[in-house]
């Protein structure tokens, strides 16, 4: 997967480093760690940034704690809200972590 979407929403967060995580389903679970990945908006499908997956890690939603929404720069409550929001039916959650990639990097690939 070479690849990610965030709703549009997200992406002042995840463009001033204040969102380093994503919490997904296991459609989604499957890149390869150090990849570097394209970032589009859900609604246009508008890039936006590139990103570097540092770890993907397995977690229940009743796991979901004060640290993640701190990644997510959410409250827990929220997190939890949003998460539901997304993911009505689904306790099996993965945590991405991932890294902006700014051009410097990307010019050293
Ligand atoms: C657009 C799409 O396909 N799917 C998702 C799924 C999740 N997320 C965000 O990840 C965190 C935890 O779920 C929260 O910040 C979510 O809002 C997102 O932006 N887009």
């Amino acid at each position: 997967m070479t690849e990610i979407t965030f709703y549009q929403c997200f992406q002042t967060n995840i463009l001033n480093g204040t969102k380093t995580i994503t919490i997904r389903d296991a459609s989604e679970k499957d890149f390869a760690i150090g990849s570097i990945v394209d970032v589009f908006t859900y609604e246009q499908h508008q890039w936006f940034a590139k990103i570097k997956i540092l770890a993907i890690t397995p977690i229940s939603y009743h796991q979901l704690n004060d640290t993640h929404a701190s990644q997510e720069n959410m409250t827990l409550p929220e997190l939890k809200q949003v998460i539901r929001d997304i993911y009505p039916n689904t306790d099996q959650l993965y945590v991405i972590h991932y890294q902006l990639v700014n051009e410097e990097e990307r010019c050293r690939q």
